[in-house]
């Protein structure tokens, strides 16, 4: 125990929220456009969702924010990411160092299903080369699991495995996993879309509270949703044959209330998509 205090590399640091910038971004499958010209500011502490109609290239672009897209044969991306004003895509920094501060939760909860509930929790600290000593590790797991809203439901079970909780719990549990490695930014992919209302509303609640700290960007289809749980909205639409591209963006009350587009007005208020 004490040899590996002695090496410990966990930042003491609390999760400190991150402006994400994205400047005209284009994306490719192939020789396929998919985004065109994408330019958007995800401003720190604020939940950002993106909506538009299926195939508008939302999550491309959200992948694009981590630096997932590229790790796709046939991808490629033109345009800058930047975070606090750091390019993400500079040679010099690392792939880790790009996924650490900018986390992820999927669409399906993708718990390690044998692991347990603790070490699917810290489960990232090793990806990405953090070195913890055990009282560290417990404090984190109570830490981040407190965030995610799931401490109460499990902490007298926490050596059991992740694949035994409800598809909420485990979404929350993967949440959970993403704040253990302190991340500025959390990108969600449609994170309630597997779920049932319940669970959803709970999902909901726990984005809102950590939005305090950590700088969220949710894909969602539901506009209940959107209104619900972000501050911002950005509509995508990829009208025939032409790649995705941003219509309008702005605050969410404003973007409901009065969008300045008519295929915004047209999108949020259910005659397509
Ligand atoms: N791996 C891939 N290879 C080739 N084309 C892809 C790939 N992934 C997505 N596309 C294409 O890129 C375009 C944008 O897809 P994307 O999944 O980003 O849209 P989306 O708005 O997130 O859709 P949805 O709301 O249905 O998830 C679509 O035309 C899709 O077919």
């Amino acid at each position: 125990m004490t040899s590996i205090e002695s090496t410990v590399l966990l930042p003491a640091r609390p999760s400190t929220a991150g402006t994400l910038d994205a400047r005209a971004v284009s994306a490719w499958f192939g020789d396929r456009k998919v985004l065109d010209r994408v330019s958007l500011t995800m401003p720190q502490g604020q939940v950002t969702a993106l909506i538009g109609p299926s195939g508008c290239g939302k999550s491309t672009f959200l992948r694009i924010l981590n630096r997932m897209h590229e790790l796709i044969p046939g991808a490629a991306l033109a345009g800058e990411v930047l975070l606090d004003g750091t390019d993400v895509y500079a040679p010099e920094r690392r792939l880790t160092s790009a996924r650490r501060d900018i986390g992820m939760v999927f669409q399906k909860p993708n718990p390690f299903p044998a692991m347990s509930i603790y070490d699917n929790v810290v489960a990232g600290l090793k990806l990405t080369g953090i070195r913890a000593s055990r009282p560290e590790k417990d404090h984190l797991v109570e830490e981040c699991l407190g965030k995610a809203g799931l401490w109460r439901e499990v902490q007298d079970r926490l050596r059991q495995p992740g694949g035994a909780l409800s598809g909420g719990q485990q979404q929350r549990l993967c949440i959970a996993r993403s704040l253990a490695v302190r991340p500025k930014v959390l990108l969600m992919d449609e994170p309630c879309s597997a779920l049932d209302p319940t669970s959803t509303r709970r999902i909901e609640q726990t984005i809102r509270e950590l939005a305090e700290t950590v700088t969220i960007v949710i894909v969602t289809h539901n506009m209940q949703q959107a209104q619900r749980v972000s501050d911002r909205c950005a509509f995508f639409l990829a009208e025939q044959g032409t790649p995705g591209a941003i219509v309008e963006h702005g605050p969410t009350g404003a973007m409901f209330a009065t969008p300045a587009d008519p295929r915004t007005s047209d999108y949020v208020n259910g005659r397509f998509g």
